[in-house]
């Protein structure tokens, strides 16, 4: 299969993609259809020549937008489509070609991942109806975590809980920690390597990674455990939700609501979910938006001192995603809480390592952890297990 493969990654109210031809050196087009359900839906992007572009969507729906994508793509017809859906329980542990069969699982698994797989399925529902002759492909958030041992992954439940129901940790941002990792494994020239990767967007999570192996990670049986998130809050005591409930009456939807989508760096600031605005807002002295930054780098610190009992030797942190590519200040102060860990921050390369540069941001001491900051590439490592599924070969 040597088409190019459309990668989507379809949100509830966005959707991203990327056309990616079989040479990775190949120049990428690629976009977002943003705000729809809205009356101001808009398709922007780079063309295939690196050129910026933005229009209005006539449509708002998702099919409306997949339809304008496909317009967009100068021509070019894809031989294939893959997909990225965040929970694929226990039963995806690689990518997968999509049935009904396949999509009936997904749809199981749904109420988990509330804020994505519907989302990710409406995606689905909508390649398959516009594009009835390619093949689709899924690829799992949760496939990377799938080797990480009992100790990782059970909860300290009953036992029925997990046999029976299937309650344990999942872990998520697996195609993103896959990539950096092994990226990092070949900047580093190491084989096996013991990483710590931090995946910092609008969803966080961290990863202890050694040998291409995923040993433990923060988010759960949710994308909602561990780190502090845009307006997710990550870890809070188990004992809150029935506080909640029984202290001020609220129900199991309102409290869904305030945990996934009013908490994380909204909830904390009572400004914005937006990290780049809660620096502007912090630098002129908004004392929510400092808390915010303050809490937010502490818990990540304090989530990578804690994965890193997976690894018997560690190599080197790994930072990526929006926040974690683009924020030197994050990057500093998460460093600064790990005094024990001897690692050197060379602050003049943090400082420029932003804007999609790859880079190595430590001082090199021979005896240091190496810090990297390494773009993630979920779509390319879409495009490349699509490919390897369908028995595609590089070029
Ligand atoms: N220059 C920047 N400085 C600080 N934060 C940034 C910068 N650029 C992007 N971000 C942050 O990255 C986050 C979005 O991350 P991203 O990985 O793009 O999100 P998603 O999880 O939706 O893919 C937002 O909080 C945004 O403010
Ligand atoms: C799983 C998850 O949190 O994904 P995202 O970062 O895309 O919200
Ligand atoms: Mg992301």
């Amino acid at each position: 299969m040597n088409d190019p493969v459309l990668v989507i990654n379809c949100g509830s109210s966005s959707i991203k993609y990327a056309l990616i031809a079989a040479d990775p050196d190949a120049p990428r087009l690629a976009g977002l259809a943003e705000r729809l359900g809205g009356s101001d839906a808009r398709l922007k992007g780079l063309d295939s020549r690196g050129e910026p572009f933005e229009r209005a969507l006539a449509g708002e729906d998702h099919v409306r937008a997949l339809e304008a994508i496909l317009d967009g793509l100068e021509g070019q017809r894809p031989g294939a489509v893959g997909h990225r859906i965040v929970h694929g329980g226990e039963r995806f542990t690689r990518a997968t070609l999509i049935d009904d069969a396949v999509v009936a699982a997904i749809e199981e698994t749904a109420a988990l991942a509330p804020l994505h797989n519907p989302a990710n399925l409406q995606g689905v529902a909508a390649t398959r109806q516009l594009f009835p002759e390619l093949p689709q492909v899924a690829v799992f958030d949760t496939a990377f975590h799938q080797t990480l041992p009992p100790r990782a992954y059970r909860y300290a439940l009953p036992e029925a809980l997990y046999r029976d129901h299937g309650i344990r940790r999942y872990g998520f941002h697996g195609t993103s920690h896959a990539y950096v990792s092994t990226r990092a494994d070949a900047l580093s020239s190491l084989e096996g390597g013991g990483w710590l990767t931090a995946h910092l967007g609008n969803g966080c999570s961290t990863a202890a990674v050694r040998g291409g192996r995923s040993l433990d990670t923060s988010m759960g049986l949710t994308p909602l455990e561990g780190l502090v998130m845009g307006t997710r809050s990550g870890d809070v005591d188990p004992g809150l939700h029935s506080h909640l409930a029984r202290r001020l009456g609220w129900p199991l939807e309102r409290i869904d609501e305030v945990l996934n989508r009013g908490s994380g760096l909204l909830g904390l600031s009572g400004l914005t979910h937006d990290m780049r605005e809660l620096e502007a807002a912090a630098e002129e002295g908004h004392a929510g938006a400092q808390l915010a930054i303050e809490v937010f780098c502490y818990r990540v610190a304090k989530s990578l001192a804690a994965l890193s009992c997976a690894l018997p030797r560690l190599d080197g942190i790994v930072f990526t995603g929006g926040i974690g590519e683009n924020s030197p200040l994050v990057r500093e102060k998460v460093v600064d809480h790990l005094p024990h860990f001897g690692l050197g921050l060379d602050r003049a390369a943090n400082a420029a390592t932003v804007r999609g540069r790859e880079g190595r941001i430590d001082g090199r001491h021979p005896a240091a952890p190496r810090l990297w900051v390494i773009p993630t590439d979920e779509e390319g490592r879409i495009a490349e297990e699509t490919r390897q599924l369908l028995g595609g070969t590089a070029p």
